[in-house]
């Protein structure tokens, strides 16, 4: 369904007649209908990069990402509200000033009318086990980990085909991150969305993910299933692993 194949980025232009250093380098991976992907990496190994490049929120200009079988740009312009993405800032994701029904409602509005739309909002809250009584309430009256379940219930509202989760359980605690993981494990299950879920550590994505790619200096050195992580070969993601309680 998305197919990625030598992808490079440098946000350094030609400067005394050298170019930057690659931030990223010959990405190439597919992700197939349903499929739950994690990737791994350090701070500053690209990972955002790469998610802002799947959502179109930076343009590709070495190497292409497809959508079944279309370039990115095109398939989203076409496909609206097919893609969603959370990031890990929840605070400055969701508009202070709006109430959470209208931050839910921001995506439906504009890509779906507004029919029915208290009904839609209703549902999502449930979706993602929050109150109803929270529709009302701005995002300084609810806890970080409410308000990254609105953020959450903001990008499914559209019922994305592809959802891009940026870090998106780093800034909670590890209860509050368990009860996030516990959430999108049971939209996977009903949502049939395939997953990108992006993280540094590898313990959260080995929860949720069937796949893991290991990003390291700007390129995968290993993209392996979840159940076979022990066959790995590369020694960052070894090392990785090491980190790892049994
Ligand atoms: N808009 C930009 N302009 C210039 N350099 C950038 C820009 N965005 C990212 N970079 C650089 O690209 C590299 C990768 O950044 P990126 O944010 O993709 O890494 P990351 O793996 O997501 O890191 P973190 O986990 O700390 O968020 C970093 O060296 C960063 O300084």
């Amino acid at each position: 369904m998305l197919e990625v194949k030598e992808v490079s980025k440098s946000y350094m232009k030609k400067w005394r007649g050298k170019s930057g250093k690659d931030v990223l380098s010959g990405i190439t991976f597919t992700l197939e209908r349903g499929d739950c992907v994690g990737l791994v990496g350090e701070s500053g190994s690209g990972k955002s990069t790469l998610s802002r490049l799947l959502v179109g929120l930076e343009k590709v200009e070495k190497g292409s990402i497809q959508i079944e079988g279309e370039k990115v740009a095109n398939w989203i312009r076409k496909n609206k509200g097919k893609i969603g993405i959370v990031f890990q800032d929840y605070t400055s994701s969701a508009n202070p000033r709006f109430r959470v029904k209208e931050i839910i409602g921001e995506f439906l509005q504009a890509f779906g009318g507004n029919k029915a739309l208290d009904e839609k909002i209703a549902q999502l809250l449930e979706t993602v086990e929050l109150p109803l009584s929270v529709a009302e309430r701005y995002p300084h009256e609810l806890s970080g980990g409410q308000l990254q379940r609105v953020c959450i219930a903001r990008a499914i509202s559209t019922k994305p085909q592809i959802l891009v989760l940026d870090e998106a359980v780093s800034s909670l605690d590890v209860s509050i991150q368990a009860q996030i993981l516990e959430l999108l494990n049971n939209l996977k299950k009903t949502m049939n969305m395939t997953i990108l879920f992006i993280s540094h550590d590898i313990q959260v994505v080995t929860h949720l993910c069937d796949k893991i790619m290991f990003l390291h200096k700007g390129k995968i050195v290993e993209n392996i299933a979840t159940t076979k992580l022990k066959n790995v070969q590369h020694p960052y993601a070894k090392t990785l692993l090491g980190t790892v309680p049994q």
